[in-house]
């Protein structure tokens, strides 16, 4: 049974998405290309967060071939990998807090393969890495097929990063289906769900602001989403329209399906004047929810 827990320090942000585009076989082209789009997020953003796989394009077929060792945050550890070299550095240079989106991670040992998101702070040290809790495998004859667990292996962790602003919880893509997530994130004091993703052209209009809203309203917390900029020419086309819905359940920035940064501010009053407005959390009834983790 979950019981509220205390917030963390809180204060109000800038948080920017990153809809990065142009994304090509060659990875380091993207990174630089997203190094470049962070250091421009970063003039007018606390946090800045890139979308799901964002060092290669998106698929089964090459998640062995751009993955790369994750270090465990905290733990002291020797060179580190392009992408991971990269965040880590602008990070420091821009001064800027950084949800590194996902790339594959390959597991030191075991050469398991993970859709791992990192997160940095502003000196550059690595302080959160989750793991995709659920495999995007779905099939809708005649529209989309896809079987994240060919090659990728399901973390099995819940991830809250305790940052400058406040608790964050931390999901990618398709972990937004699953509410649970978010709402053990609100119970610990989160004022935020940020999930890099990469929806597609099927299920994005169906659902992609739906569940955003839906995770925020319950939780009355922000919720973001990140995505891809969408390519016409690439096998999977992403959905774009990378958005932040605010505690209330409004959208309170977004964008089309092309490259660009969504900025929003974050704010913190404006959170606890709806919690305290409407007062889910003390009204709760975990006397009788017993049968929800069965
Ligand atoms: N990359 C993903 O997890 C995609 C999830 C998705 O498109 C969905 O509909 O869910």
């Amino acid at each position: 049974m979950f019981k509220p827990s205390p917030s963390s320090l809180m204060r109000n942000f800038k948080l920017s998405l990153i809809q990065l585009g142009g994304t090509t076989p060659d990875k380091t082209k993207n990174l630089d290309r997203a190094r470049k789009l962070i250091l421009e997020a970063s003039t007018k953003s606390d946090l800045v967060v890139l979308p799901e796989c964002f060092n290669s394009p998106y698929g089964v077929k090459y998640f062995e071939k751009y993955a790369e060792n994750i270090p465990t945050p905290g733990k002291p550890t020797g060179e580190l990998s392009e992408s991971i070299k990269m965040l880590s550095d602008v990070a420091k240079q821009a001064k800027v807090h950084i949800i590194g989106g996902s790339i594959p991670e390959r597991e030191e040992g075991t050469g398991r393969i993970f859709n791992t998101l990192t997160v940095y702070d502003n000196e550059g040290n690595l302080i959160g890495k989750h793991r995709k809790l659920h495999l995007f495998d779905i099939d809708i004859p005649g529209k989309i097929s896809f079987k994240e667990s060919e090659t990728l292996t399901a973390g099995s962790d819940i991830t809250i990063v305790d940052s400058p602003f406040g608790k964050i919880g931390l999901g990618i893509c398709y972990d937004v289906r699953f509410p649970e997530m978010a709402m053990i994130a609100a119970r610990k004091g989160c004022i935020a769900m940020i999930y890099p993703g990469a929806f597609n052209t099927t299920t994005g209009p169906l659902h992609w602001e739906l569940l955003q809203r839906a995770r925020a309203v319950d939780n009355q917390f922000y919720v973001a989403m990140c995505s891809p900029a969408r390519d016409e020419t690439a096998e999977y086309h992403a959905w774009g329209h990378s958005t932040v819905v605010n505690p209330s359940g409004q959208v309170i920035a977004t964008t089309d399906e092309q490259e660009s940064i969504v900025y929003a501010d974050i704010d913190v009053e404006q959170l606890q004047q709806i919690r305290s407005g409407i007062p889910l959390s003390s009204q709760r009834r975990y006397d009788v929810y017993a049968d929800v983790s069965k």
